[in-house]
């Protein structure tokens, strides 16, 4: 890790456990920065781009809205349900996103980020982070907030988590576990216990990876 960045957090955790709520409050209550691995995916692939070319070379311009935007339930059928062309997409997407999070971290002032990865131990981009929070929460529940937020039915939402490293290996590899099965408010107390026993407040004192 280069001098003078950021001491970087690094969140990640199943799909729709609760990830980007756990990135607000940390911003609101703390003031540190986010840098969201899924934003910079959605950069990497707008209109003009060179990858959303590859794609619409690679399953045709129907993958393609009218307005010339990806069509993204259309691909995330297919690549959330075939590893082979998900393991392409992510060849293609991967070192676009690793490259916007290292620029964003050198423009930063902050003594601490928290940088939202999704894929951080999929997509081998632990080096970016001085520790790891993984958010868990139980599978029901992670299959409920995945169907009513993404309006899935069963069959798709479970696909969409069996394309993820099982919960419980990446829980094996964090270095803070965050519990969220109950109310937003027990979440943030969890969230300030954990701060609370940290290195934060003094971030030159926290080591890197
Ligand atoms: C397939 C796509 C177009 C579907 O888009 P959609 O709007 O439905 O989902 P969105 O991008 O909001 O992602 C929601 C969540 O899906 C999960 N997810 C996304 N991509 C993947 C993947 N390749 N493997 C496993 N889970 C994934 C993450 O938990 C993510 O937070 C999109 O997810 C995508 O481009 N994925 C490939 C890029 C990638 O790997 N992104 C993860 C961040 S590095
Ligand atoms: N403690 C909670 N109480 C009620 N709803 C919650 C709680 N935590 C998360 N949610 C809801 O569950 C859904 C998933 O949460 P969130 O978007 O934070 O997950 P995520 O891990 O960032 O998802 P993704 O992997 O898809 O990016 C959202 O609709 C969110 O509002």
């Amino acid at each position: 890790m280069v001098n003078n960045l950021p001491y970087a957090l690094g969140l990640t955790g199943g799909i729709a456990t609760g990830k980007s709520t756990v990135a607000d409050y940390l911003t609101r209550a703390y003031g540190w920065p986010i840098l969201d691995a899924d934003l910079y995916a959605r950069e990497a692939v707008e209109p003009g781009s060179v990858i959303l070319e590859a794609i619409a070379q690679r399953y045709g311009p129907s993958l393609l809205n009218s307005d010339g935007t990806l069509n993204r339930p259309q691909l995330g059928d297919i690549i959330f349900n075939t590893p082979k062309e998900r393991q392409w997409l992510e060849d293609q997407i991967h070192p676009f996103v690793r490259e916007r999070f290292e620029q964003e971290m050198r423009t930063l002032e902050s003594p601490v980020v928290v940088l939202v990865i999704p894929l951080l131990f999929e997509a081998q981009m632990t080096d970016l982070v001085g520790e790891v929070w993984v958010v868990s929460c139980s599978p029901e529940q992670q299959l409920t907030r995945l169907q009513t937020r993404n309006q899935l039915s069963r069959e798709a939402a479970q696909a969409r988590i069996a394309s993820q490293m099982p919960l419980d290996a990446k829980i094996a590899l964090a270095d803070v576990v965050i519990e969220n099965n109950g109310q937003r408010e027990h979440l943030q107390q969890e969230v300030d216990r954990i701060v609370s026993t940290r290195c934060y407040k003094f971030p030159q004192s926290c080591t890197s990876r």
